[in-house]
């Protein structure tokens, strides 16, 4: 890819999980550790809308935090325009930060609930210095009118707002960062679907009105088709799968993909053959040995259960799976 924007090489992240010492001890038990995510490799083009689906536990909010700086990796590399994330020193990682931006799940969680919402937009624009005195309320103003509010919402409270109204206060909020990459983890999945669909469709205009990139975390297939230009599918912590546009709903290539795919009933099939929902994600303390969804896949080879599968090239992307090598 031409001039990524963001680069992730490598990245991995473990947990410690392990029982209290003087519990190991008396149990004779070994220090225990949780592998949210291994050897994750993607790039994200200037502009585009990269997604990441999986289900509960695949290790989607793991990636956007690292991503963000807010959990550092185990392993690995993030690149931010080129920089590498884990060598810049603290006044360079300071100006990278505002440049990215994140909005979770559940807006009245990351809202400060005590501040007025003119306070939680125009935040960012004193800490980075990008407005003085009067041009702070002016551009606060602006921000809320760009996501559908008014300058008289700025003297209300985060609680005097519906959950897509709030949303929309959180957007604000990131956007008075000027950033050019926002990380949106879940940002609709608490809200109902009507109003889902106006805060994807505001996503997407401002995206075009701002040449905004995305890192678009869902588990939710539908929302992913309608936003993402490419798309990687986790499992286990595992990325296996990443696809261009629509293809991936047209013609996924891993075992898995098909099987999540057909677990939505909205998606077309497109003449393929129903792949049946099997098996329990295994435990991620514990996973299995070679490919980490042999267990559950239908077409599983001998190979599958002894090496991790490299990723191999697709008619339009890439899959982890040795029936593609
Ligand atoms: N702080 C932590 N300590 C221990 N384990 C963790 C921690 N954070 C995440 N995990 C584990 O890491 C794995 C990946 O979690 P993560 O939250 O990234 O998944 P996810 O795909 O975002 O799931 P969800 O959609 O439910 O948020 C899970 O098994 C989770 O239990």
């Amino acid at each position: 890819m031409a001039d990524p924007l963001i680069e992730v090489r490598g990245l991995g992240r473990r947990f410690d999980v392990s029982k209290p010492w003087l519990n190991r001890v008396l149990e004779r038990e070994e220090r225990q550790y949780l592998t949210a995510t291994a050897d994750v490799n993607f790039s994200i083009a200037r502009g585009e809308t990269f997604a990441l689906v999986g289900e509960s536990g695949s290790g989607k909010s793991t990636i956007a935090k690292m991503i963000v700086g807010l959990l550092p990796p185990s392993e690995g590399q993030i690149l931010f325009d080129g920089q590498d994330m884990g060598k810049v020193g603290t006044s360079e990682l300071r100006a990278l930060r505002r440049r990215f931006q994140m909005i979770f799940q559940d807006p009245f969680a990351s809202l400060n609930p005590r501040w007025r919402v003119g306070d939680i937009v125009s935040e960012p624009l004193r800490t980075f210095g990008l407005a003085k005195g009067a041009e702070v309320t002016r551009e606060m103003e602006r921000l809320l009118d760009t996501v559908g509010l008014s300058a008289r919402d700025a003297e209300k409270f985060p609680h005097e707002f519906s959950g897509g109204q709030r949303q929309r206060i959180a957007i604000a909020r990131a956007l008075s960062a000027k950033p050019e990459f926002i990380v949106c983890d879940e940002p609709t999945s608490a809200l109902d679907v009507s109003v889902q669909a106006q805060i994807l469709n505001l996503m997407r205009d401002l995206q075009d009105e701002m040449g905004l990139t995305y890192l678009f975390i869902s588990h939710d297939l539908s929302v992913v088709r309608h936003m993402a230009t490419r798309t990687g599918v986790l499992y286990l912590g595992r990325l296996v799968e990443v696809s261009e546009g629509k293809s991936l709903f047209r013609d996924p290539q891993h075992p898995y993909t098909k099987m999540l795919l057909d677990a939505v009933p909205d998606l077309a099939l497109s003449g393929r053959r129903r792949t049946p929902v099997t098996g329990e994600i295994p435990n991620p303390i514990n996973p299995p040995s070679g490919c980490p969804f042999h267990p559950r896949c239908p077409v599983a080879i001998d190979k599958c259960k002894t090496d991790v599968p490299p990723s191999f090239q697709t008619p339009n992307g890439s899959a982890a799976c040795h029936l593609l090598g």
